[in-house]
């Protein structure tokens, strides 16, 4: 199933720099692995904003939500999930 997931993060402005920087190259690390999975299909940054908006596709919304929670960052983001599912007009047949 796909999905499109909109992260907003709001690290707290008390979070040392040193803490920051480590949740940060941990959570790339993390979103590089499921890229290269094939389950993070998508990573956009939402320009002007620390912000992202991605497309999953997982198994449902059991596996998303377990995928999310391993997120470094997932403490201190605002998530958005929506359900996506084939638009009939598109030529692309690997939509789900
Ligand atoms: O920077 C972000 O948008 C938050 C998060 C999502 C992927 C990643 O590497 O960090």
């Amino acid at each position: 199933m796909l999905f499109k997931v909109s992260m907003t993060v709001r690290l707290p402005h008390t979070m040392p720099a040193a803490e920051a920087d480590r949740l940060k190259a941990t959570e790339r690390a993390i979103a590089q692995e499921l890229q290269r999975s094939g389950k993070w299909r998508h990573l956009w940054r939402v320009a002007g904003r620390y912000a992202n908006v991605s497309i999953f596709d997982v198994a449902g919304n059991a596996e998303l939500h377990d995928l999310l929670l391993t997120l470094p960052l997932f403490p201190y983001m605002d998530i958005e999930v929506e359900a996506l599912c084939r638009h009939p007009s598109s030529i692309h047949d690997d939509d789900r």
